[in-house]
């Protein structure tokens, strides 16, 4: 609360510099929670180390440098922009050593054995659903052992807690992020062919699929057939801050209510839930969308949202686990393909929008079906195999037709907030999504359009700050750094970095890079010179 830091997350992730009980005497020596300002920057001087020093670069030898799918990337400066991708694995492949920590010190990271791949920037630990977007592109780049241990290190915290928590911290074990594990193993054996790597993952991804069920089940009523029908949501137990985000979270709660800690503890538990949906915020989550900027988190529902994007991921789960079940001649846990047919028909009462061809989100607080585009809409193309021909050229027109207006990828939603899962922010992962539902429903011009800007965004904003390719490109003059590659774009000016929300945009950055190598890999030949 004395935001020492100016990102809430610097403090966590320091470990301690001294045995815990001693620096918890010296806190109470200061006075606690009546600290001075100045007492406390001295306090955490002695007592803290530098955040991220538990966390070691790893030099890895397996990158391929040249790897073949670059071959038929036809444009020169396309494939160069790929080669210098493939090359920044190196900078985000860590492994963990706590063994400098002095006997009694603590750290919050959770302990993880295998060396594993980090999103860049001030996220130092491994993330959950970033892994899978990276994985992609790492699968490609030739770190087949790198991607095997990253996704050990995620079954082995299902091993240990029941669920894969947000990222590798303590303060994310209350929450997981969409479940992508399962699909994480699907896409590894597809490039292995590992039959005894599933094997082994097996149990952990059934009993991750039976946390899912048991804690973020729900009834929604259906309107076609007047009965209930059960979906997915997000949902998380606390009534505390998020410790990441402490004060912003605990300063819009006391906006809210100065004295109630039943409406501050609702407004703790869909904080850490809008947290939980990697969607950490955006109007998706708001009761009142229109409300000013400032007071825009004030309405926050997410846990009376059913998603479109986590029962579309369930769905593909639950499809791979009898896939996976029916390979190794196992018995499942669960039948895994009726579940999946239940869901998709629940899918299709609640969420289709017939008009656009879309599916939206269903809003328990008001039981209406939401009326507004996001970009989770069109992710039940990635999921659903067979959809009628109609209906999903309806659903790409109006992808296009977003794309005409936002020439540097599909934005999270239509409206301007500030919070950075709404416009203009165009994030890897939905931009993925969108090309790999309009490759699967055969809609090639939309998918090629939507690789075009992605690349085009990547590469122009690398540029931008500092980019250059030996021989082939020069830096642009007063530019002082080497390129970056940004977690998130503007949908509306290509080549403009992303913006809005809790902290500043990082850079790094592991989707990003992870989607770039596979649109490379799925559209090299028809992709063009980015102009930015
Ligand atoms: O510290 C604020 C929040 O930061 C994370 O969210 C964002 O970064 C993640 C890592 O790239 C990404 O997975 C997520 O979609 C982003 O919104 C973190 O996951 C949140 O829990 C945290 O509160």
């Amino acid at each position: 609360m004395a935001k020492i830091f100016a990102d809430d997350k610097t403090f966590v992730d320091k470990p301690t510099l001294k045995p815990v009980s001693q620096v918890l005497s010296a806190f109470a020596q200061i006075g606690g929670i009546n600290a001075t300002r100045e007492s406390l920057i001295q306090f955490i001087d002695e007592n803290f180390g530098e955040e991220g020093e538990e966390l070691k670069p790893v030099n890895i030898t397996e990158l391929d440098m040249s790897p073949q799918f670059l071959t038929q990337v036809s444009d020169p400066l396309v494939r160069a922009f790929g080669h210098k991708v493939n090359g920044y694995w190196s900078q985000l492949i860590r492994e963990q050593d706590l063994s400098e920590l002095c006997s009694g010190c603590i750290s919050s990271m959770l302990q993880l054995k295998y060396h594993f791949v980090v999103p860049g920037g001030r996220f130092r630990e491994i993330y959950y659903w970033d892994t899978y977007f990276a994985l992609e592109g790492m699968l490609r780049s030739g770190l087949v052992n790198l991607s095997q241990s990253s996704i050990r290190n995620l079954l082995s915290l299902v091993d240990q807690y029941g669920f894969v928590p947000n990222g590798a911290r303590v303060y994310y074990l209350d929450r997981s992020q969409p479940p992508l594990l399962t699909l994480m193993v699907k896409l590894y054996y597809e490039f292995t062919r590992d039959l005894a790597f599933v094997a082994e993952a097996l149990p952990l991804l059934q009993r991750e699929h039976q946390y899912w069920m048991q804690n973020h089940s729900v009834d929604v009523p259906c309107g076609t057939t007047g009965g209930m029908v059960r979906l997915s949501r997000y949902f998380v137990n606390t009534d505390q801050p998020r410790p990441e985000s402490y004060s912003d979270d605990y300063e819009l709660a006391h906006n809210v209510s100065k004295n109630d800690s039943g409406i501050q503890a609702e407004i703790y538990a869909n904080m850490a839930t809008g947290a939980e949906s990697g969607w950490d915020f955006s109007t998706r989550w708001v009761q009142d969308a229109q409300a000013p900027k400032d007071k825009i988190l004030e309405t926050i529902r997410t846990q009376q949202v059913v998603p479109v994007d986590l029962n579309a991921i369930l769905y593909q789960v639950e499809m791979a686990l009898a896939e996976m079940n029916n390979l190794l001649k196992t018995s499942p846990m669960e039948d895994y393909q009726k579940l999946a047919s239940e869901r998709r028909q629940a899918m299709e009462h609640v969420m289709l929008d017939e008009a656009t061809g879309l599916y939206f989100d269903y809003h328990l607080y008001n039981h209406k079906r939401a009326s507004q585009f996001v970009a989770a809409s069109i992710w039940p193309y990635w999921s659903f195999e067979s959809i009628d021909e109609q209906q999903a050229k309806r659903a790409f027109t109006y992808i296009a037709q977003i794309l005409d207006k936002n020439p540097g990828g599909i934005p999270a939603t239509l409206i301007y907030s500030g919070q950075q899962w709404d416009w203009p922010m165009a994030w890897p992962p939905l931009q993925y999504v969108a090309m790999q539902g309009a490759l699967l429903h055969k809609q090639f011009s939309v998918a090629l359009r939507l690789a075009q800007a992605y690349v085009n965004s990547v590469f122009c904003a690398w540029y931008m700050t500092g980019g250059s390719l030996v021989g082939i490109l020069e830096k642009l003059p007063n530019t002082t750094d080497s390129g970056h590659i940004f977690e998130k774009f503007s949908s509306a000016q290509v080549g403009m970095q992303g913006g809005g929300g809790e902290y500043n945009v990082q850079a790094g950055f592991g989707w990003t890079n992870g989607v770039l190598l596979w649109a490379l890999d799925k559209f090299g030949p028809q992709l063009t010179a980015p102009t930015c």
